[in-house]
């Protein structure tokens, strides 16, 4: 007999997830009942409670008013770094560009010189820090990628570090490669390519601790064919293509993310209508990260266009020394006030739109039946209120795989 582990009753609304033609499914006065970490049932209290007693409930929670909503799904962060650049962002205000900066040795490279002088110790201690955030913030499941190492052993070393957390934290944990993030100092682009595909992808695909490889297709980083040399050496591999497309100039990161079927294209601050319908047509999910135009000062990502072409999009924090934000409450007002998505939108784009990009749809990122029981609970009547209140945390309490990993039980007893 399975045993019921958690049920949760009398929330004001319950969002499933997209409903027809990419609403919102939601349930009213409605309670959501977990077995085995998944989602058993989700409707009316009335109905949920007949079937399921909260009395023979392991741990009921009385939502009391509340929305509850799936936890957020971050598809894109650089969450593993040391050091301190807020000097930069001071700066960047100041009317420094992101590309001066990288070009002067600062920006990645920086981050690249503290991450190869910290301890592994002192790594793990800074992401579980910043997973703590996450997970108070409503993140359930998070990628984190590489890409300050730029040498295979950092670049190992890092996602060994992303293993472990992914061990010891209830937030998931998703590991991408992105040996190809910078060109290090000392070499060249077409030279560092050449050791990204002879060295660091041979040793990741040995130790089987990525799932995903990203390159910064950009002018004066990586080009598109050095780009499509990696993304197609980690195919062989066994590593789905992801691409930083088109962020700060259009050069053709887009359309290599169609043309290699990558799970997404991020950034796409330049990417025009071509680019939009070839994403669209190859099912490659956009990702869009308006934190990171905010920071910049820079224009957002046309997100309507997008939405447009009829596919699903996420929306994700960018959470990295240049984007130091890992709250996707944020990240979901800047989507809804900056450019322009509905608080319905942006949430599905942060929740189901992000597993998609993570290649997790069948998972996390919405409270179907059977799905993860990847729960946060909104100290508030709507979802509404997660854009609404930009710059506050709304989430009360968060729930991964069905048990209460952030929040307090007295507040629901
Ligand atoms: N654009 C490239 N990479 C990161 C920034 C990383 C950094 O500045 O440290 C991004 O996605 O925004
Ligand atoms: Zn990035």
């Amino acid at each position: 007999m399975t045993e019921l582990t958690t049920l949760i009753h009398d929330a004001s609304e319950i969002v499933v997830g997209p409903g027809e033609d990419d609403t919102l499914e939601q349930h009213e006065n409605a309670a959501l009942a977990v077995v085995d970490g998944r989602v058993a049932a989700v409707g009316p209290t009335d109905e949920i409670t007949e079937e399921y007693p909260p009395e023979n409930a392991t741990h009921a929670i009385d939502a009391d008013g509340r929305s509850v909503i799936p936890g957020f799904v971050d598809s894109h962060t650089h969450g593993l770094f040391a050091g301190d650049r807020s000097d930069e962002f001071a700066a960047k205000l100041r009317g420094k560009t992101y590309q001066e900066i990288l070009a002067e040795g600062g920006g990645i490279l920086r981050t690249v010189r503290a991450v190869r002088e910290a301890s592994s110790e002192q790594l793990l201690s800074n992401l579980l820090g910043h997973l703590d955030t996450m997970l108070a913030h409503g993140t359930t499941t998070v990628e984190v990628k590489s890409g300050y190492g730029l040498d295979t052993e950092t670049e190992l070393r890092m996602l060994d570090v992303i293993r472990q957390a992914d061990d010891t934290h209830p937030v998931d944990v998703v590991p991408s490669f992105m040996g190809a993030h910078a060109v290090p100092e000392g070499t060249d682009a077409e030279a560092y390519t050449e050791r990204v595909i002879d060295d660091q992808l041979p040793a990741v695909a040995d130790q089987g601790i990525a799932e995903f490889c990203d390159v910064f297709c950009e002018e004066d980083v990586f080009s598109v064919e050095q780009s499509r040399s990696i993304l197609e050496a980690g195919i062989e591999y066994g590593l789905t293509p992801k691409v930083h497309a088109e962020e700060f100039v259009r050069l053709g990161g887009a359309q290599l993310a169609a043309d290699l079927g990558a799970a997404s294209a991020d950034h796409l601050l330049h990417a025009n209508d071509d680019d939009r319908a070839a994403l669209a047509e190859a099912g490659v999910t956009p990702v869009l990260l308006p934190g990171t135009a905010f920071s910049l000062g820079a224009e957002y990502a046309d997100a309507r266009a997008f939405l447009d072409e009829g596919g699903s999009i996420a929306v994700a924090t960018d959470f990295n020394p240049n984007c130091h934000s890992q709250s996707m409450g944020f990240a979901i007002a800047l989507a809804c006030i900056g450019m322009g998505m509905t608080p319905a939108e942006a949430l599905l784009a942060g929740t189901q739109g992000g597993a998609r990009a993570l290649d997790r749809a069948g998972e996390s990122g919405s409270l179907r039946e059977g799905m993860a029981a990847d729960v946060a609970i909104i100290d508030a009547p709507s979802h509404v209120h997660v854009p609404y209140n930009f710059g506050v945390n709304t989430v009360e309490t968060v729930l991964k795989d069905g048990e209460l990993v952030s929040g307090t039980e007295e507040s629901h007893e």
